[in-house]
């Protein structure tokens, strides 16, 4: 039989969203880069909108199950593939499909193997069919070993129920303008609310295709995302520094509550994304580019939110490639320390300070709100969180993927707030 040429087989329907696919695995295991910096230049030339999601949903089930899948196919290989390999990734994504994304097999082979052009796709064909004869995948996906090592170490008793948790893509979540509205809005769309202000959907899809889109009704924001600003209340007025601002979740949270915003953050392009946001929405803030570690405000803030810039290993969930991207914080861990005392120096006397960050790491989180001396704690209170979730005994918030199983889940998040 003639072999038929790359280009052919680049023709083929579906092939060129499981290249895309392998190029965002490798995008994220080789380089270390975000899935979500890496998308939008990987997506580009691909037309359809559903291979685009296609390709994004690939990538993410194999980064989710990578340990699984990887134990699965050096089960079905006499010498083990390097972790390297093209071949491995290759079939890292065609076993995602299968075992995950429920592809039939006939089509993942039909459009997985042409990936391997010039390389071992017998080797490929052979692994892929051989292991979908056998078990399958185990009910929670196993962690990465640093990231199981490190997790069982921080939250003893926790780590299964976290792994647990990152099983199955997340519902979403969206907050909303008007939380006054909220069973209104949990009825039309039919989802449940577990916050006032929240409503969560099964569904996933284009989300512009859902009601309220486009009158800028609700915004997409996990629901422990939206505890740091619930803790400083309804703003009546008074001003709040939204510092780490982008792209503007909880800004919008916090100009619904009826705070007077300014956002900053170091990104021009994030706080554009943030500006479109909040044009959607209906609302105004005051932006501010700048690095927060060199700005002086020219006035003192009621309240001042810092969201920082973290590993973002709560996020887990949404992003698994955070589960393979994980480096030495301490950098970032510094940052947070500078940006806490700046962000002191904001405050006016009786001003608010609430810190957070959606990571899993306490010396992001729990290390962090323990270093702060100079301003008084004020206590996280039951009714402040989502009902299923109780303060720390420090009194701060603490979420991780395996609380609220039973109603979908939730990020990890850490936050803690101060009185000046
Ligand atoms: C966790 S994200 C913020 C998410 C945002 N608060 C929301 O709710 O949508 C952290 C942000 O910190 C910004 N950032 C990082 N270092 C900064 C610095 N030194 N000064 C100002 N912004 C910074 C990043 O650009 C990023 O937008």
């Amino acid at each position: 039989m003639a072999r038929s040429s790359p280009a052919a087989e680049e023709d083929i329907p579906g092939v060129p969203a499981r290249r895309a696919a392998l190029r965002l695995l490798d995008a994220v295991l080789r380089r270390g880069d975000p899935l979500d910096q890496a998308a939008p230049p990987v997506l580009r030339g691909i037309e359809r909108g559903d291979d685009r999601a296609l390709a994004l949903a690939i990538a993410h089930e194999a980064l989710r199950w990578m340990p699984d899948l990887d134990r699965l196919i050096d089960s079905a290989t006499r010498q083990p593939l390097p972790d390297d390999a093209k071949a491995r990734s290759v079939l890292r994504l065609m076993l995602a499909q299968a075992l995950r994304l429920g592809l039939p097999p006939h089509a993942v082979i039909a459009t997985g193997l042409p990936l391997l052009v010039g390389g071992p796709r017998r080797l490929a064909h052979g692994v892929f069919s051989a292991v979908l004869r056998g078990d399958g995948l185990p009910e929670a996906p196993t962690l990465p070993h640093a990231v199981h090592d490190r997790w069982s170490a921080a939250w003893p008793g926790r780590v299964d129920a976290i792994a647990a948790g990152l099983a199955v893509p997340p519902p979403l979540d969206l907050s909303l303008r008007d939380a006054a509205r909220t069973a209104e809005w949990a009825d039309r769309l039919g989802g449940v609310s577990l916050a006032p202000g929240h409503v969560r959907l099964a569904r996933s899809g284009p989300i512009e295709q859902i009601e309220g889109f486009a009158e800028g009704a609700w915004w997409v924001q996990d629901l422990a995302a939206t505890v740091p600003a619930r803790l400083l209340g309804p703003g009546e007025g008074r001003r709040v520094l939204d510092l780490c601002a982008a792209p503007g979740g909880k800004t919008m949270q916090l100009a619904a509550a009826g705070w007077q915003v300014t956002v900053l953050d170091k990104s021009a392009r994030r706080l554009e994304r943030l500006g479109e946001n909040v044009a959607r929405i209906g609302l105004a803030v005051d932006v501010v580019v700048a690095d927060a570690m060199q700005w002086r405000p020219a006035e003192l803030y009621d309240a001042v939110l810092i969201d920082a810039p973290c590993s973002a290993s709560g996020t887990c969930r949404r992003h698994p490639d955070v589960l393979h991207r994980l480096v030495d914080q301490s950098g970032l861990e510094d940052l947070q320390r500078g940006l806490l005392e700046r962000a002191s120096g904001a405050l006016r006397a009786d001003g608010r300070l609430v810190y957070a960050v959606c990571s899993l790491e306490p010396g992001e989180g729990e290390a962090q709100a323990a270093w702060v001396k100079a301003l008084g704690p004020v206590p996280i209170t039951p009714n402040q969180l989502p009902d299923g979730i109780a303060p720390t005994p420090e009194g701060w918030f603490r979420s991780d993927p395996g609380m609220l199983a039973e109603a979908g889940g939730i990020d990890g998040f850490f936050a803690a707030m101060w009185e000046k």
